[in-house]
């Protein structure tokens, strides 16, 4: 099986290539870089890539995709649907399911209901603490040999520094990142929105930045003191960058992820009381954003991460209080990433690569993902910087509509995901691009 992908502008940050090249991938595999002028190889499938961008695959670092469990909210076959209509070849699945995936037989669980799909690449996170509850250690080892790539207790707070460094210095003896939801919870208490002049304002009870802001300073800290890989999940404030920022520059091991919601609204949008704004954590206010965006620019955020959270219609129809925290994200994120990073100039495409692909294989070592050297896995997302398009959440390939993206237009998408050399999703746009040699 071969397919050429021609006319393309390649941009691999991996290996520093940036130019109008074909890329010939074979049984999966990137086979080569080729000139434009090289003879077509016998029996390939053409891909006509002209105008377009050709990168490593997009890989999500964070997601839920509910099974078991939830499978009313979304399966792994619907998530991993919604990734690849996304422009995402791999997504990471947090372990904050029915059961938890504290334990190999979930782990193996989910690596087979997503063979079965063959759809996006699903990549399992486990659990840090049984069942998530923060009390004793998951066995990190035998769900390491089942195949997960992180530990999270994301949706939970690890909730005291004692159990975050035990479960740091377990990690690190299986070389598994440990990725933080910091949220410090005595401060968090039972706040639904950010807490500012919009949470006074609307009478939503607040979320200070300081909770996530205490377990990020810690976090770091502890990174320090272990020797582990700490990255931080959906940062989302000032402190939490500065603390990364710093981290950085002593040359400890962490990273961290921002969701296209933190970086495109402010807890201005909660005004309307609309449920999908409520997420975990908050939308922020203005000066948060702009943190975020001047991190973007500087390199202090490693990667793009949705932390798509599909729930059902009935639940958000509750009133703000009592609604479940999360969002849809799968579908809009490279649009978002589009026109609020790299048309404002905030960010170049070659960065839109790094935090989108390069970046997330290197921080969880996924091998032969994030990079089109030859041998590496065939997994190729296809970018229209300047499609029109508008994101109509009835027609999303997700089990959930929990979006507040609904029914806006973008300028710049992904077009085409390529998962080990299956063309898995094209954009209309796309068709008469397809063509077999014989
Ligand atoms: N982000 C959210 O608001 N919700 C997530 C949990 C989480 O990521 O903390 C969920 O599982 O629904
Ligand atoms: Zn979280
Ligand atoms: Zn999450």
């Amino acid at each position: 099986m071969r397919l050429l992908i021609a006319n393309g502008y390649l941009i691999d940050p991996s290996q520093g290539v940036k130019a109008g090249r074909n890329l010939l991938i074979e049984d999966g595999r990137v086979a080569g870089i080729l000139n434009y002028s090289d003879d077509v190889p016998e029996g390939a499938e053409v891909f006509d890539a002209a105008g377009l961008i050709v990168a490593p695959g997009f890989i999500d670092l964070h997601v839920h995709l509910r099974e078991p469990g939830q499978e009313y909210k979304e399966t792994i076959a619907t998530g991993a649907a919604a990734a690849v209509a996304g422009g995402w070849t791999s997504v990471c699945a947090m372990p904050n399911t029915d059961p938890v995936n504290d334990n190999a037989a979930v782990t193996r669980f989910i690596i087979e209901q997503a063979e079965r799909a063959q759809l996006a690449n699903v990549f399992p996170i486990g659990a840090i603490t049984k069942g998530s509850r923060g009390e004793e250690l998951a066995e990190m080892g035998e769900m390491r040999e089942a195949g997960v790539v992180a530990v999270s207790d994301d949706g939970r707070p690890v909730p005291s520094a004692g159990m975050m460094r035990r479960a740091m210095e377990y990690a690190r003896g299986f070389d598994l990142p440990v990725v933080d939801h910091c949220e410090d919870r005595s401060l968090a208490a039972d706040g639904v929105m950010h807490e500012g002049v919009w949470s006074l304002r609307l009478g939503l009870r607040g979320i200070p930045a300081l909770a996530e802001e205490l377990d990020a300073w810690r976090d770091c800290a502890l990174a320090e003191l272990t020797g582990a890989r700490v990255h931080l999940a959906h940062v989302s404030t000032r402190g939490a960058i500065e603390a990364v920022r710093r981290a950085k520059e002593r040359g400890l091991s962490v990273t961290c992820e921002v969701t296209p919601h933190h970086f495109t609204l402010t807890d201005e949008a909660v005004e309307g009381y609309d449920t999908n704004t409520k997420m975990n954590p908050p939308l922020r206010s203005r000066d948060h954003v702009q943190a975020i965006l001047d991190a973007l620019s500087d390199g202090t955020i490693d990667a793009i991460a949705t932390d798509h959270a599909p729930h059902h219609a009935d639940e958000k129809a509750l009133e703000f209080d009592r609604a479940p925290f999360g969002i849809t994200g799968l579908e809009t994120a490279i649009g978002l990433a589009f026109d609020r990073l790299v048309h404002r100039g905030i960010i170049g495409l070659d960065r839109l690569v790094e935090l989108c692909s390069t970046n997330p294989a290197r921080i969880f070592k996924l091998e032969g993902r994030g990079t089109l050297r030859p041998g590496a896995w065939g997994d190729v997302t296809i970018l229209d910087p300047n499609l029109r398009w508008t994101f109509d959440a009835r027609r999303s390939r997700s089990k959930s509509r929990n979006t507040p993206f609904d029914g806006w237009t973008f300028q710049g998408a992904a077009v085409a995901t390529i998962v080990a050399g299956r063309v898995l999703y094209t954009h209309p746009s796309l068709e008469d691009r397809r063509r077999a040699i014989a």
